[in-house]
This record gives C-alpha cells, sequence and structure tokens, in this order.
C-alpha cells in the first residue's frame, strides 16, 4: 500500500529530467539555435538572432515534452571557456554538436573537438547529433561535406548513437526534427543513462 501510494506521489509530483549540452566552436550559431529550440517548443519568441552576443556563460532552455523536462544548456565555443564543458558532462542525456557548415576553414578544428568529445570517458554512450548549421546561406553540398567528415571519423564513436542533420537557426528549419531525434534517443539510451529527477 506504501509503495503504492508513494508510486502515486511521485507520479504527481516528479518528473524525469533530461540535459542536452549544446557545444561546437565559437560562432556556430548555438546561441541562436537555442532560442529557436524555445520558441519551437514553447511558442514564445525568443531574442532576435541581432541581438546575441557571444556566451560566456551558460544559458538554458527548458521544454516540456510528454510529462519530461528537457534542458538545454548552451556554453560558450571560445576556445579558452571550453575547459569547462567537462564540468556538464556526467549529467548529460546527450550532445547537440553544432558546426557553421559554410565555414571550411575552421572545419577541422570543429571535428578535432568533436572528436575530442567523443573520447571523453564521462560521455561514453550518449548519442551525439552533430547539427550542420547555417543551410539557409550554404547549400546543401555544405550538409554532404559535414556527413562525410563525421562519417570518415566513425571509429572513433563506438556503440553510441550518432546522427547528422541540417539545419538554420535562423529559419527555424529543421529544428523540430532536432528536437524529435534527441528526445527518443535519450529515452531509447534510458538504461545507460537514466534521467535525473526533479519536483514540478
Ligand atoms: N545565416 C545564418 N546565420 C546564423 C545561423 N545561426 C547563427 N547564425 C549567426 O552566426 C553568428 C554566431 O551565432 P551565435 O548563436 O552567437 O553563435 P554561438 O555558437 O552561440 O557562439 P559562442 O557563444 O561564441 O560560442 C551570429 O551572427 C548569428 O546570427 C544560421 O542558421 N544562419
Ligand atoms: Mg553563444
Amino acid at each position: 500500500m506504501f509503495t503504492l501510494m508513494s508510486g502515486a506521489y511521485r507520479y504527481f509530483t516528479k518528473q524525469d529530467e533530461y540535459n542536452v549540452l549544446v557545444l561546437g566552436l565559437d560562432g556556430a550559431g548555438k546561441t541562436t539555435l537555442l532560442e529557436k529550440i524555445k520558441y519551437t517548443t514553447t511558442g514564445i519568441s525568443g531574442m532576435s538572432p541581432e541581438k546575441i552576443q557571444p556566451t560566456v556563460g551558460v544559458n538554458i532552455a527548458k521544454a516540456h515534452i510528454q510529462r519530461r523536462l528537457v534542458k538545454f544548456l548552451d556554453l560558450g565555443g571560445q576556445e579558452d571557456l571550453r575547459g569547462i564543458w567537462n564540468s556538464y558532462f556526467s549529467d548529460s542525456h546527450a550532445i547537440l554538436f553544432v558546426i557553421d557548415s559554410g565555414n571550411k576553414k575552421r572545419m577541422d578544428e570543429a571535428l578535432s573537438v568533436l572528436l575530442t568529445l567523443s573520447r571523453a570517458h564521462e560521455l561514453e554512450q550518449v548519442p551525439f547529433l552533430v547539427l550542420a548549421n547555417k543551410l539557409d546561406i550554404n547549400d546543401i553540398t555544405a550538409l554532404a561535406q559535414v556527413k562525410e567528415l563525421v562519417n570518415g571519423a566513425a571509429d572513433n564513436f563506438d556503440n553510441r548513437s550518432v546522427r547528422v542533420l541540417g539545419a538554420s537557426a535562423v529559419t527555424g528549419e529543421g529544428v523540430q526534427v532536432i528536437i524529435n531525434w534527441l528526445f527518443n534517443s535519450m529515452l531509447e539510451n534510458n538504461n545507460l543513462r537514466p534521467p535525473l529527477s526533479s519536483e514540478f
């Protein structure tokens, strides 16, 4: 009886919580994307892209999806800020790695940072979504190039779920698909990386 009551209490007062870390080089479009994720999940317009400044701390967007709380944590991508990323690894359930798909000069740097993440012990078995961003100003071959880059490094990702998708954080094209993929991947990964629990 007590178990039944505490189960019911938990059902009404607690919810599963998942954390998505939004990472990538500076200027990739992480914060612009976060604002679009906020808009897509709540309908409330976020900050307009021209008002967004380079991130120094952390920006958070909270989405309620099917009785779960999904938190998106957007961290600054400048080189000297990347050292703090790992303090968020142990509580994360997915990585959303954003790439400026039109910036060929920084593609190798982006891949190198992505591969460093894939080797982090605390991120083992955490799903990775690699996002070819800024497709509104780049042609579709930019997405194919990011896919080729990630596929070429497939051995580094072991058994974890990895997907490359394209989007525009400015127009919002592709953003719902990103949210769906992340949400489903985190649920499928429940055994390996269980959700946290938070009060309603
Ligand atoms: N055309 C276009 N521009 C974008 C897109 N996403 C971001 N931008 C622009 O790219 C620049 C950098 O965007 P931010 O969102 O600040 O990049 P960030 O990854 O958060 O950068 P840091 O906070 O320094 O790590 C801004 O001028 C944005 O307007 C996109 O999808 N399309
Ligand atoms: Mg930012």
